[in-house]
């Protein structure tokens, strides 16, 4: 039987938000035995820019990246967010190692190819470097890692945080019976968006499809649930999304809203 392994994707605005953020770090800090954390921060990218006057543009949930806002992703995501998520975890006796998708090698992708849209400087992800990833495991290291990737011409591609999750999750389910937890600032999916309490406890195929075309699953959830479903489906154990305060709780299934096939 393989060992646990939990991968916590947390997003933009959890990070944003220092009381949320710091309760969730010292409850991560807490969970027991093999750990990653992904991190987002779409939403501190898009103010910081605008703070530099450059716009951003969103297609789909993606980040139209030319070259100004891939400085800025590199510089808040790489640099601002992540190191801050290290420290704070540092200081709770974990003991994070902060990186990107370059660092190590870890998350190599290619850079979109132009259809109908140029994303600029976005990747999709070919590989995930397990055994890299295993040996920080193996020697204690927690890896937090930030949406930023590598392409095998030199590039640095900015990458969205679900989708690095969920491939990381699919990697890592070689050796390790994954968890995947999405955790963001609701309960979970919810029956009603404009009720907090609302969450549907398990969620599958069928019933995101209906919830989909009433209209009550949109925007972001879309592609989240796209990459829930797409790890169940290439190997991971189990996919919960659940409230950021939740992460303890949904590590033994009380919380949240558990995806299945
Ligand atoms: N049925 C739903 N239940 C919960 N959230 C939903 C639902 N439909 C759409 N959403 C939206 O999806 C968002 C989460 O996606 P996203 O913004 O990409 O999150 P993150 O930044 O955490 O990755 C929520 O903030 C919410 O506005
Ligand atoms: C290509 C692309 O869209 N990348 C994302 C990466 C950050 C992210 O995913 O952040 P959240 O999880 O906070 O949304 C972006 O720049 O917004």
């Amino acid at each position: 039987m393989s060992q646990a392994l939990y991968i916590i994707k947390i997003g933009g605005n959890v990070i944003d938000n220092p009381a949320a953020c710091s309760r969730f770090l010292s409850d991560f800090a807490k969970l027991d035995g093999h750990k990653i954390l992904v991190h987002g921060g779409g939403k501190i990218a898009t103010q910081i820019a605008a703070d530099l006057q450059i716009e951003t543009q969103m297609v789909e949930g993606r980040r139209i990246t030319d070259k100004p806002m891939l400085d800025v992703v590199t510089m808040v995501y790489g640099g601002l967010v992540n190191k801050n998520l290290v420290a704070q975890l540092q200081a709770s006796n974990c003991n994070a190692i902060g990186l990107t998708g370059a660092d190590g090698g870890i998350i190599r992708s290619v850079k979109r190819p132009v259809k109908n849209i140029d994303y600029g400087f976005v990747g999709d992800i070919e590989a995930v470097n397990n055994a890299q990833i295993d040996a920080l495991l193996n020697s204690g290291l927690v890896p937090v890692i930030a949406p930023l990737t590598y392409s095998s011409e030199g590039l640095l591609l900015n990458t969205n945080a679900d989708t690095m999750a969920s491939a990381t999750a699919v990697a890592m389910s070689a050796d390790y019976n994954v968890n995947l937890v999405y955790c963001f600032e609701k309960k979970g999916v919810l029956s009603d968006p404009e009720d907090d309490d609302a969450v549907i406890s398990t969620l599958n195929p069928e019933s995101y499809a209906n919830y989909k075309s009433a209209g009550v699953i949109n925007k972001g959830m879309i592609p989240k649930l796209d990459n829930a479903f797409d790890a169940l489906h290439h190997g991971v154990r189990n996919v919960i999304i659940c409230h950021a305060h939740d992460v303890l709780a949904s590590a033994n299934g009380s919380a949240g809203t558990l995806i299945t096939l």
